[in-house]
Parts: structure tokens; sequence; C-alpha cells
């Protein structure tokens, strides 16, 4: 897969930044032919024995992982510049912002809000696992809201995914704390089903504010998700369905066998598109009517 070699600065021209990953720096670009505008990820290059900079290796997964995704509610990948410095990424512009400052700003969403949030972000993982590939860094900052106004949302940010294969074991620690899943916890064996459990922790955060198992201290978080600690705390859980928290419950499994799958959750009622209770209310609506 060639990379561009000539200078992105000919084609493109570099705005301010709107975003930072870990050893990338995200900047708006406009397509000088077009008018165009693009996101563009300039990913250090780890040089020498340094720690500093992605290992090349990783920048191709990302890339190839990038390049094999094409669903509404994930970012695109465009094009590739190389220098001796950085690879750099072209890659589809959301300006709505990250779902968590969207949270932090309201504190909490209401349910409604809240599972068709949730129902976007499973539709763009279930495009990620039907190709059997997992994010494994699901959290707020990673999901961005197309634009200001809308329920639109892109899964960005695939630096830590991963192809999951029966054959190969991945196992690893990465993320952050308090969205991973015991698995990664105790440094066992990775799968689809780890996105899932974020995807929990992700839920309880949308409806309460408050995250799961974040304890004092990294240590006190991992024992919590180990140990399954959490509760539905009454002081932000009072007004919370029983469906919502039942959603939640078959994600907090900590048998990543038995924990529900995207399209158990796509199927859940919870998240199942209210139109079609709206439907059966009409319907039912008109036979009272008749008889
Ligand atoms: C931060 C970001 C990443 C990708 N596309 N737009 C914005």
């Amino acid at each position: 897969y060639a990379f561009k070699k000539e200078s992105l600065e000919l084609t493109y021209e570099v705005g301010d930044d709107i975003g930072s990953g870990n050893f990338a720096v995200v900047r708006r670009v406009t397509y000088r032919d077009s008018g165009q505008e693009y996101a563009a990820k300039f990913i250090r290059k780890r040089r020498g024995g340094g720690r500093k900079g992605a290992r090349m290796e990783d920048i191709h997964k990302e890339i190839s992982i990038l390049r094999s995704l094409d669903h509404r509610n994930v970012i695109s990948l465009y094009e590739v510049f190389e220098t001796s410095q950085e690879v750099i990424l072209i890659l589809e512009l959301v300006t709505g912002g990250e779902l968590f400052d969207h949270i932090s700003r309201k504190d909490h969403l209401g349910e409604e809000e809240a599972s068709a949030f949730i129902g976007q972000i499973l539709h763009g993982l279930k495009h990620l696992h039907d190709n059997n590939i997992a994010h494994l860094d699901l959290k707020p900052e990673n999901i961005m809201l197309l634009d200001r106004n809308s329920q639109s949302i892109k899964l960005i940010d695939f630096g830590l995914a991963q192809r999951i294969s029966e054959k190969e074991d991945i196992r690893a620690l990465m993320g952050t704390a308090e969205f991973i899943a015991p698995e990664v916890v105790s440094y066992e064996r990775l799968s689809l089903a780890t996105d899932m459990w974020s995807i929990g922790v992700i839920t309880y955060i949308l409806l309460s504010g408050a995250s799961p198992f974040l304890g004092d201290s990294q240590q006190e978080t991992y024992h919590n998700i180990t140990a399954l600690n959490y509760e539905f705390d009454q002081e932000y859980f009072e007004n919370t369905s029983d469906l919502a928290k039942d959603f939640i419950r078959r994600l907090f499994v900590k048998n990543p066998r038995k924990r529900a799958t995207v399209d158990d959750c796509i199927n859940h009622a919870w998240i199942r598109p209210k139109k079609q209770n709206e439907e059966l209310q009409r319907k039912s609506a008109v036979i009272n009517i008749d008889n």
C-alpha cells in the first residue's frame, strides 16, 4: 500500500488542531482544488529504539483496518501521506465534537436520547464485528457527533483496533482503565466481547453521568472491574427504566462468552427502534376506533 511521498501542503491547506490521540495530532485541512474539508491525523513515527512515536507495524494495522471498513457510523479514510517523521491519514471530517463533551454539557441524557446514541454506536460496532474487528478502545472520547445538532455518530481512532481470529491469541493491557473489560485487566484473551463491556460502561455513563467502576486509583478501578463491583445508585438511577438496567446488566458479565453480543444488544427492547412501538400503537388505536 503505497503512501504518497509528496508534501501534503501541495494538495491540502493545513488548518487548526481539532483533536489529539496517542502519538497523533488531528488538524482540519482543506483540499485546495475543491475547498472540501477533511481531518488530517499526523502520527509520529517511532525513530530508533525510542519510546515516543507509533511503530510502523501499528500504523499499518490502523490503516489496513480503516481501509477494510465502509459504514456511515465509522470514520472514512481517503488517502495516506508519509514523511521521514510522520504518517498522515486523510480522514472524513466530523465537526460535532466528542460524545464526551455532549454528555458533560448536559451531565447525563434522557433514556430516549441515550438509547438513540447507543443504537448508532451499536450499528457502527456491528460493522466492525461482522468483519471480525474489535475496536478495543471504545470510550466517549472516541465517539464523535457528525455535527452539533444531530444524533449521528462516527467511531474514530482505530489505533488499538485488532483483527480477531480464533488462531492467534490477542492479549494486551491497553485502553483506558475505566472502560476496559475484566479479561483485559487479567491479561486474558481479548475478543469482540471486550468491546461489549465498554458499551455497558458508556451506556451507564450516558444515563447517569457517573462511571460504574471508577475508583480513587487505577488499582481500585481494576479491582472493581474484576470483582464486578458496581451498582445502580438510587441517587442517579431512581428514574431509570428496568429495561435500561437490564441492557447494562447483560453487558457487565465476567465471562466474555456469556456477555451479550452486538446483535443481542441491537435486538434488545431498550434499543429496538421505538417507531415500531409507535406503529403498533397506531394500529391498535385504529382497531379501538373500529370496534
Ligand atoms: C478528531 C477527528 C477525527 C477524525 N475526523 N474528524 C475529527
